[in-house]
């Protein structure tokens, strides 16, 4: 079976390559406060980042050889390229400056990205050490959470009520519709704040219904979280509604929006937000 016929079948393997980087990244952890330092796009590293990237890479190589692996921190200088057809794509540690500050709210994720979308998604706790994966292989898509303990939840999203509105949003780097959010623009919306990409598993779990993002991100930022949350049955878009899909690697996103609801129509929301 090729691969791309296959990535239901990787999640296990997967799921066991990010427990293995959340060790590595726990090592780091337990010794104490690190020093970062700090990249040119002025985001922070940190040796427990490198120590996961070192894991992952030469675990997925070693999965599947014949595909590519894309990582935040790979050593080489990066140039504007577009994505292979099928890649891996790493964020060994999304959270950095969450590590730093010791909030804990930081994750391991991985995904394979096929023709701009992502198949499938891993994103790993390492505090907690719960566990969301989702896959898609052709009409068939699986989405779950694991607790540390095992117990293991299957994930799907659910209509959302206008009345009350759960926005989730970044702890570190909120832009301007999420403050006039939490401002008290919106009328029922409250702002829900957290790190890294735990923020789409808040949404694919009902914990939240939104996931606004109207600051940078990175597409290894999201595309695991991303693959966990279409799967469970939300759907994430740019502001305009367009789907967020995943050209070049080494490019920005988009602002987006992502939503547990589907059929939910944001445009009220944004405007009510943008005029805040
Ligand atoms: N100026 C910037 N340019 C590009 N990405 C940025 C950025 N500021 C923050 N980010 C991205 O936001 C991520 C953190 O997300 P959040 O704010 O939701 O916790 C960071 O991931 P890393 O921690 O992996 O570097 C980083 O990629
Ligand atoms: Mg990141």
């Amino acid at each position: 079976m090729t691969l791309r016929a296959r990535p239901t079948h990787l999640l296990p393997e997967v799921a066991s390559l990010c427990r293995d980087a959340a060790s590595a990244i726990l090592e780091v952890y337990a010794a104490g406060a690190s020093q970062p330092d700090w990249k040119a796009d002025g985001t922070p590293i940190t040796a427990a980042d490198r120590a996961a990237h070192r894991v992952l890479v030469a675990g997925l190589r070693a999965l599947t050889p014949e595909v590519p692996v894309i990582s935040e921190e790979d050593a080489v200088p990066r140039r504007a390229m577009p994505g292979p057809d099928l890649y891996w794509l790493v964020d060994p540690l999304d959270g950095t400056k969450e590590f730093v500050k010791r909030t804990g709210e930081f994750t391991v994720n991985v995904a394979l990205i096929d023709e701009g979308r992502p198949v499938l998604g891993v994103v790993q706790a390492p505090v907690t050490g719960t566990l969301w994966m989702g896959a898609e292989q052709g009409d068939t898509r699986v989405a779950a959470r694991v607790a540390a303990d095992g117990e293991r939840r299957t994930l799907a999203c659910r209509p959302l009520d206008p009345s009350h509105i759960r926005v989730a949003a970044s702890r570190s780097h909120g832009g301007r519709l999420v403050e006039a959010i939490e401002a008290g623009a919106v009328p029922g919306a409250e702002v829900v704040r957290a790190g890294s990409s735990l923020k789409f598993c808040l949404v694919a779990e009902g914990r939240a219904d939104l996931y606004l993002r109207d600051g940078p991100t990175m597409p290894w930022d999201t595309a695991a979280a991303h693959c966990v949350l279409a799967c469970a049955g939300g759907a994430i878009r740019e502001l305009d509604g367009s789907p967020l899909v995943y050209g070049d690697p080494t490019r920005r996103n988009p602002p987006f929006l992502a939503v547990a609801d589907p059929h939910y129509d944001a445009r009220e929301l944004l405007r009510l937000a943008a005029s805040g």
